[in-house]
């Protein structure tokens, strides 16, 4: 059994079809899904506003590479390029692996470069925590601590503060969003 944490964002095209063709891929693995939020561009000013949203999946046949190799299948759908002079530069689909928990509950550590986990700028980016918090109003970031109290400190504080759920956005309209209930 592995359970993991995907974050996805979009800023080309038709960003919530983008989105919800991710969670569309994954329908047979979806545990919960979160809001969709409007974030201004992080690591890269010059580029449109994101849609970013978080997915809680699991799957008892999947490893940790799966995720990855899922992540990229979903991107390359989406019709995702990379521009070699723009690490952080916009895209159709972005499908990260945040970080994922084996058999036994216990978070995979990773330093590879292919899959580091949990995702090393994870714990930079209010994108991906918000929504994260969303699914899991205890969780925790492996090796960083809950996912609350990162959000309650600086700089991340100042990024959340701004950040609210789109009311007329959803991934799933026929899932509920945790925090709704
Ligand atoms: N946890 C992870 N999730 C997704 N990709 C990862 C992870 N760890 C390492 N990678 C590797 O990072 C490479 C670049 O991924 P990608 O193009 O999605 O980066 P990016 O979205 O531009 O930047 P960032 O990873 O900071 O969001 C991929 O080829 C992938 O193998
Ligand atoms: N707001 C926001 N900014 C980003 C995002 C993203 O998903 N949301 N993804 C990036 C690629 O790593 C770079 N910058």
């Amino acid at each position: 059994m592995s359970r993991a944490v995907l974050s996805l964002g979009s800023n080309l095209g038709d960003r919530l079809a983008h989105l919800r063709g991710a969670a569309r891929g994954l329908r047979d693995v979806l545990l919960a899904t979160s809001g969709v939020y409007e974030t201004p561009p992080w690591g890269d000013a010059e580029q449109p506003a994101y849609l970013n949203a978080v997915l809680l999946v699991a799957d008892p046949a999947a490893g940790p590479r799966d995720w990855l190799d899922r992540a990229r299948r979903l991107e390359t759908a989406a019709g995702r390029r990379r521009d070699p002079d723009r690490r952080y530069g916009p895209r159709t689909l972005d499908v990260d692996v945040i970080a994922v928990w084996g058999p036994d509950g216990a978070p995979v550590i990773s330093d590879e470069g292919e899959l580091t986990l949990p995702h090393p700028r994870a714990g930079l980016r209010a994108f991906v925590l918000r929504p994260w918090l969303d699914v899991e109003p205890s969780g925790e970031l492996p090796g960083q601590g809950r996912l609350a109290d990162l959000l309650d400190r600086e700089p991340l504080a100042a990024q959340t503060r701004d950040l609210c759920p789109r009311p007329d956005l959803r991934i799933a309209p026929d899932m509920p969003i945790e925090s709704d209930r």
